[in-house]
């Protein structure tokens, strides 16, 4: 497991350190010592999964309101997405300034999102899913989240017509975060 840096402070892009032979390979995809050592969560106490049936599904960009907010890590085990996080935190010098990364099952890219951060995805083919493991536990009252097409933010999302729920349609700007 290789923990690489991201241009906004926190996150980290997780890539597997594969031990490849004729069979195939193996790797690790997480371990709390590597974690600790970076001061990552090494505690997720919910895992979900989120089914995309059709290309160009849009979710996000979601996050928990303090103090319910969520660690998470994020991976594409069907299909592939166009993968983003906004970093949100009041005092951090990148708050308002968001990073992509494509994340697609054959590529095995995760993703680590500290507290602080929104996420969305987009959805790059039909049928794709998304594993999520999520540290402290879900409280619906607490779900916030920020407009995908917030003009400060201007994240390039790759499919134009965009499917998205009726919440997300109606998330606010960053202007009302500040
Ligand atoms: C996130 C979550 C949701 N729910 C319930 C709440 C709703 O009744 C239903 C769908 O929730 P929501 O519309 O927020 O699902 P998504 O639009 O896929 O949002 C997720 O996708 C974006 C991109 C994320 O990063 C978040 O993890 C998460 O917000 O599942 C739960 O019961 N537990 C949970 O952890």
């Amino acid at each position: 497991m290789l923990l690489d840096v991201l241009p906004l402070t926190g996150a980290f892009k997780i890539r597997l350190d594969t031990q490849a032979d004729e069979r195939g390979f193996f790797a690790r995809r997480f371990c709390a010592a590597t974690f600790a050592d970076h001061g990552l969560e090494t505690d997720f106490v919910q895992r979900s999964v989120s089914y995309n049936a059709r290309r160009g599904t849009l979710r996000g960009l979601h996050f928990q309101a303090p103090p319910h907010a969520e660690t998470k890590i994020v991976r594409c085990t069907r299909g592939s997405i166009f993968d983003v996080i906004v970093d949100l935190r009041a005092k951090s010098p990148t708050f308002g300034r968001w990073h992509a990364e494509t994340l697609t099952a054959d590529n095995h890219i995760a993703l680590y999102v500290p507290k602080g951060f929104a996420h969305g995805f987009q959805t790059l083919e039909d049928v794709t899913e998304i594993d999520y493991e999520i540290t402290p536990a879900y409280v619906p009252g607490f779900a916030r989240g920020v407009r995908f097409d917030d003009k400060e933010l201007g994240i390039e999302w790759p499919i134009s017509s965009a499917i998205l729920s009726d919440r997300d349609r109606n998330l606010p700007g960053l202007r009302g975060l500040r």
